[in-house]
């Protein structure tokens, strides 16, 4: 049988959420420039889209840590798959993320990153589920705060399916 998706966030909401987020960073990044930095392969279409609606100057660069594996649960091991190209010395760093869950992802890439010498470094989340937090990570910037829900779509997979929906759903996974 298929998996249904139930509509958590619809696609109009996550588009109106990402232009009041581009809005206040760049109100917030006034007279800097931005240096974003995508957690993919989650992170992709929010970093591009919310790269669109920041209008002081950005660069970007791309990571990939992994934490989950074919399942809903993370592992608790946080894998580096590919580094950033460029040195963070100096530079305004906003991570941008699709999910914070249990924090264990982002608490250790945070540690690791800020050890780099930022001038700054903040971070900026669609989806946050404060309820499954196990580490503890500060975040500057959320998209929605959601309930303890497995969820895919806009970049959030399961097992590697559904990451292109433009909207954010619920699996119920087919028998
Ligand atoms: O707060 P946590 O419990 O650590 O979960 C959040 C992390 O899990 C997802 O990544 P995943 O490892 O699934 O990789 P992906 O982005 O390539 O799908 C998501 O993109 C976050 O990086
Ligand atoms: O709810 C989720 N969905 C997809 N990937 C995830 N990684 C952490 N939480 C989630």
């Amino acid at each position: 049988m298929e998996d249904k998706i139930r509509v958590l966030v619809p696609e109009k909401d996550v588009d109106a959420k990402i232009a009041e987020l581009g809005k206040k960073i760049s109100e917030d990044y006034a007279g800097r420039q931005v240096h974003l930095v995508c957690v993919l392969k989650g992170g992709v279409f929010f970093m591009c889209e919310l790269a669109k609606r920041i209008t002081v100057p950005v660069t970007m660069d791309f990571m990939s840590v992994s934490s989950y594996g074919a399942g809903t649960e993370s592992s608790g091991v946080v894998k580096i798959v590919k580094d950033l190209d460029q040195p963070l010395d100096g530079k305004d760093v906003l991570i941008v993320e699709d999910i914070v869950d249990s924090g264990r992802t982002l608490g250790y890439l945070m540690e690791i990153l800020r050890k780099r010498n930022p001038k700054s470094l903040h971070l900026c989340t669609l989806l946050d589920k404060p309820e499954r937090r196990v580490t503890d990570v500060k975040v500057d910037y959320t998209g929605f705060n959601i309930p303890d829900e497995f969820v895919v779509g806009y970049g959030l997979d399961y097992d590697q399916k559904y990451r292109n929906l433009p909207y954010i759903g619920i699996v119920e996974l087919g028998k």
